[in-house]
């Protein structure tokens, strides 16, 4: 079975059409080109993805600003290549079900999409989680300047 973005519109390749390479790359420099391309992939795709990644420019910005201590830094940078990877997972296994059944409808299908897009849900819990814990500290006097209050 061949791959024309005309017969499955869910899948968009990004690779211009005269350069359907399908044999292993020859070095590293072609393969690292084609996982930045994965990369591209992910954020042309998924709207969510780019959701992802402003929301993770907002909480890197407001890390430096508020001046996060390094455990806090490294709780940060696992929260978002949490969701991230799972954003990946996700990509990779909707492209795959799209692939294997295009757009006929099998209970299979809807339970792998459906799963990882769970993950990307579990991901996404933690990371707010995680957000909450590390900048309540230093949003709370912040907050409490503002009101004038103390809690
Ligand atoms: N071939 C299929 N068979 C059964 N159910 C499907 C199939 N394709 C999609 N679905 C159902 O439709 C939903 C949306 O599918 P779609 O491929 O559009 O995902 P999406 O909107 O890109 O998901 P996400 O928001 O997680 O990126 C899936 O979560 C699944 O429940």
């Amino acid at each position: 079975m061949t791959l024309d973005s005309n017969d499955n519109k869910k899948i968009k390749p990004i690779t211009p059409l005269d350069e359907q390479q399908v044999t292993k790359n020859s070095h590293f420099l072609q393969s690292f080109g084609h996982a930045v391309e994965g990369i591209g992939q992910l954020l042309v795709r998924e709207r969510n993805m780019r959701f992802h990644f402003f929301a993770s420019v907002i909480v890197i910005y407001l890390g430096f600003h508020l001046r996060i201590g390094r455990q806090d830094w490294l709780w940060t940078a696992m929260a978002i290549f949490a969701v991230v990877m799972s954003e990946f997972v996700n990509t990779m296994i909707e492209t795959m079900v799209d692939l294997i059944v295009g757009y006929e409808y099998h209970p299979l299908a809807k339970i792998a999409k459906d799963v990882a897009a769970g993950a990307v849900v579990f991901a996404v819990m933690f990371a707010m989680a995680v957000g909450v814990i590390v900048f309540y500290p230093y949003v709370l006097p912040i907050i409490e300047q503002l009101l004038n209050l103390k809690f």
